[in-house]
């Protein structure tokens, strides 16, 4: 049945999440604080690169299942559940800065009227116990501003989201599972039941937990890689290859063959701020997340090994040009958040290297990223429209990003150059026949 949805922040999940409740059927209002992206958004343009999404919102668009606004009046008005989809990033104490998500609940707070009833969904990654200290919050603006009986004008529900960039529209529609937590069980289900087409299975509890789930998710994610990583590093010492370790490892069951690709360190939104505020909640818990804190330090070490292998073969790369493939933080996203070739391109930079890098589509968005060292380092960086053009004068290729253009590619064209492969994507046998190559925890 159709239902009346809000969605509050139309970056990445909030876009993602409200074309798909509009393709299920449901009307959704997308509200941003960003004039300028609503107003895109209004004329059909998506403003992120997500494969499938362009599809379901411009029929979203013509069917009038979907309408964006930067009135929040109008949003609450109009709906009755309200997802909160705005950004929780981490702050330099690696917790997460909820300012975002509470200038969400006061302005939704201030069109909560008599009568009425909301049930305001965390969509967005928020520590454990946000949802329970939120319920006292609101409650008390409703107060202030004289609501009868406030406790009753609104409830509190945790639906994490476990999309992937990339894969958002797919892992929307077909969930591994849908997570409800809210302290009331009838509450959850109206909440699952938003999603009911999709036949996913669904866990309904209490808020803490839904919470807790998805931290402990990708956390659990996250230390899968580092250990992949970890590995990696022993078995080039003593000559046995990691993918083939990953493979009988992942035959088994009860470990998955998921997450145990060795490469140059997990980036990304989630990831390392979400490792990074579970750390922070749990020492504001009197805990020590050890485990936690060994998966970031050995991502920060692991994402320069491509540099650390390169200096073997090179070892003064003053003046030495080096080509960079791949700047998002993942193939099929021009997200450049933590991505990896930030500090190896930094790094390379301040080894006197001059860089010149190239992405699919991550380029307008790592030359804002690099924006100082345009600055400082002026043509000692530079952005090449094609691969080859970057290989144009370079002794060496680093591939941080295995996007899929980079499989086949003119091998006689790397014939010469040192070779680093961040992501295991060629195979040794054959590169070896053209040039001076390394991967990660391959002999
Ligand atoms: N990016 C991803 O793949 C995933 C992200 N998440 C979580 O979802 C949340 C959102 O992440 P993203 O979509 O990546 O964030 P984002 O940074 O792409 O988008 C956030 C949006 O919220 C808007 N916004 C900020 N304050 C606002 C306010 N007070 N009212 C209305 N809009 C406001 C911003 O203008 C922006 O458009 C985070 O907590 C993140 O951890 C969860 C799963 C996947
Ligand atoms: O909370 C979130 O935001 C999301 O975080 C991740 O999704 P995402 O960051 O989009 O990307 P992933 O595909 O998980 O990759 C993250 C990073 O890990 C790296 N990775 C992944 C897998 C692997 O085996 N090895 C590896 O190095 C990738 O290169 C990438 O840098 C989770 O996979 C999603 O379930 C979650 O919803």
């Amino acid at each position: 049945m159709e239902k009346r949805i809000a969605v509050i922040g139309t970056g990445y999940v909030g876009l993602v999440s409200g074309a798909c409740f509009a393709y299920l059927g449901h009307r959704v209002i997308g509200l941003d604080i960003d004039e300028e992206k609503i107003e895109r958004l209004k004329r059909g343009e998506v403003p992120i690169y997500e494969p499938g999404l362009d599809k379901i919102l411009k029929s979203a668009l013509e069917n009038r299942k979907i309408e964006f606004t930067t009135d929040y009046s109008y949003a609450v008005k109009n709906s009755d559940f309200i997802f909160i989809a705005v950004g929780t990033p981490s702050r330099p104490d690696g917790s997460a800065d909820l300012s975002y998500v509470e200038s969400a609940y006061r302005s939704i707070a201030k069109f909560i009227d008599n009568g009425d009833y909301k049930i305001i969904v965390n969509k967005s990654t928020v520590p454990v116990g946000t949802g329970r200290w939120a319920k006292e919050f609101i409650r008390k603006l409703l107060e202030e501003r004289g609501i009868d009986e406030p406790e009753k004008r609104f409830d509190v529900v945790s639906n994490p989201e476990f999309l992937r960039e990339g894969k958002a529209v797919e892992d929307f529609m077909k969930p591994d599972r849908v997570v409800v937590g809210a302290d009331d069980r009838d509450v959850a289900g109206r909440v699952a039941s938003l999603y009911e087409k999709l036949q996913p299975a669904i866990l309904i509890t209490d808020l803490p937990t839904a919470e807790m789930i998805k931290y402990a998710s990708n956390a659990f994610l996250a230390t899968k890689i580092s250990f992949i990583n970890e590995v990696a590093n022993i078995c080039e010492k003593y000559g046995a290859d990691v993918t083939v370790v990953a493979r009988g490892m992942g035959l088994d069951h009860r470990i998955s063959p998921h997450f145990l690709r060795a490469g140059c360190g997990f980036g990304g939104s989630c990831f390392p701020k979400d490792v990074k505020a579970l750390i922070n909640t749990a020492k504001g818990a009197g805990e020590e997340p050890e485990l936690l804190e060994s998966v970031i330090s050995v991502n920060e070490r692991q994402k320069l090994k491509p540099v650390e292998k390169l200096l073997r073969h090179i070892p003064d790369l003053k003046g030495v040009t080096v080509a960079v493939w791949g700047l998002a933080f993942k193939p099929e996203t021009d997200d450049m958040r933590e991505a990896p070739s930030i500090p190896i391109i930094k790094r390379l930079l301040s080894l006197g290297a001059n860089v010149k890098a190239y992405d699919p589509v991550a380029v307008e968005n790592a030359k804002r990223v690099f924006k100082e060292e345009l600055e400082k380092f002026g043509e000692r960086l530079t952005f090449s429209k094609d691969k080859y053009e970057a290989l144009e004068g370079a002794e060496a290729l680093i591939l941080v990003t295995e996007w899929k253009e980079f499989e086949n590619v003119d091998f006689d064209k790397l014939k010469g150059k040192v070779v680093i492969d961040g992501r295991n994507l060629w195979e040794p046998s054959i590169m070896e026949q053209f040039c001076t190559y390394e991967s990660i925890g391959r002999p």
